[in-house]
């Protein structure tokens, strides 16, 4: 217990002042009805929290449209719902979802990393490695419910989850991808990947930058269930229901156990990984193939 106590005043001692900020900011988030029960439910204008208090389960989707990529401010948004969800001990585990039709996410926001300055860089990694740091090491139960196409970022978010359930739908592909834009999936993306599906799946999928459809993703292991589109949430929620039923104590303790480690070597290197980032980012090389990957995605509609 003291651990799990540690774990929470450690990552709660890193919540930026960003975060800090936009939390005390009028009008951003605030409560909204959430029943006759005491239960408040949270909302922002990209976060959209619905809560179960009966099952202690809250479904939160992302709604940044229109392909949810992680930018700053969403990220900030996330966190916040996230800690608010964490310290209503009414819940106890959480199903992420998108409200993007056919996207869960697309990932980093590539106007964040692109025509930017250092400053700017810093900030926004920082922030990347928040979500990742906040949602691996969650003491609720977090439950992904892939429901759309999830590349590098969207991946990541998906891993730090304790299940993952895509919809069985062709279109959809979720994987870290980056190889193909010419950047390099950080350490802790790679060793949360190795973590999950070992090291020479991730070693290949890595250096390929392969994206999986949902068979393919479920044989690899990037994904627990693949289900029909619209079975997808409520097999999210019968998953929850039985991780649910076990001591809320121990399922905490035991992934810390298995999750801290990893953790700890982001932790250690925390400032030196966000260095390496803005040095790598600032690359006039790197620039320009970000910039020429964001165009084609802006030519690609005609
Ligand atoms: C030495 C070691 C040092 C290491 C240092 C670290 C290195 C850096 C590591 C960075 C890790 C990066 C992780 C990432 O997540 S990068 C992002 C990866 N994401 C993608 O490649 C997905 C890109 N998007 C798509 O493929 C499609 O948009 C998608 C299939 C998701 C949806 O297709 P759809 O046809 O529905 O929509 P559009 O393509 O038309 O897109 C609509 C608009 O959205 C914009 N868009 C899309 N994706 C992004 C994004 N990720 N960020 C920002 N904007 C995005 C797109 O341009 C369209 O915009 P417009 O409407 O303005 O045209």
């Amino acid at each position: 217990m003291a651990l799990a106590v540690g774990m929470r005043v450690l990552t709660r001692a890193l919540l930026r002042p960003w975060a800090r900020g936009l939390r005390a900011a009028p009008g951003r988030t605030g409560p909204a009805a959430g029943g006759g029960d005491g239960v408040r439910c949270f909302r922002s204008p990209r976060v959209l929290v619905e809560p179960d208090p009966a099952a202690g389960v809250a479904v939160v989707k992302m709604r940044n449209p229109p392909v949810n990529s992680l930018s700053l401010e969403f990220l900030t948004e996330l966190l916040i719902s996230l800690e608010k969800l964490e310290n209503d001990k009414t819940f106890h585990g959480i199903i992420i979802t998108s409200d993007c039709p056919g996207i869960f996410s697309a990932g980093l926001d590539l106007t964040e990393m692109c025509g930017r300055d250092p400053e700017h860089y810093a900030e926004y990694w920082k922030a990347v490695q928040e979500m990742w740091l906040r949602f691996y090491l969650s003491n609720l139960v977090v439950i992904a419910a892939i429901n759309g196409i999830s590349p590098a970022g969207g991946c990541l978010l998906s891993l730090t989850c304790d299940y993952r359930v895509l919809a069985n739908n062709p279109k959809y592909a979720i994987g870290l991808n980056e190889t193909l834009l010419g950047i390099v999936a950080p350490f802790w993306f790679k060793d949360t990947l190795v973590n999950t599906i070992g090291h020479r799946s991730a070693e290949r999928a890595l250096q390929l930058g392969l994206l999986f459809p949902p068979a393919e993703a479920l044989r690899v292991g990037v994904v627990d269930q693949v289900v029909p589109e619209d079975q997808v949430q409520s097999t999210a929620r019968s998953v929850m229901a039985q991780w649910l039923d076990i001591p809320d104590h121990a399922r905490q303790l035991t992934k810390i156990l298995m999750r801290k480690p990893t953790a700890d070597r982001l932790l250690t290197e925390r400032d030196a990984d966000i260095e390496n980032f803005v040095r790598f980012i600032c690359k006039d090389s790197i620039q320009k193939s970000l910039h020429a990957y964001l165009e084609k995605l802006k030519q690609k509609k005609g």
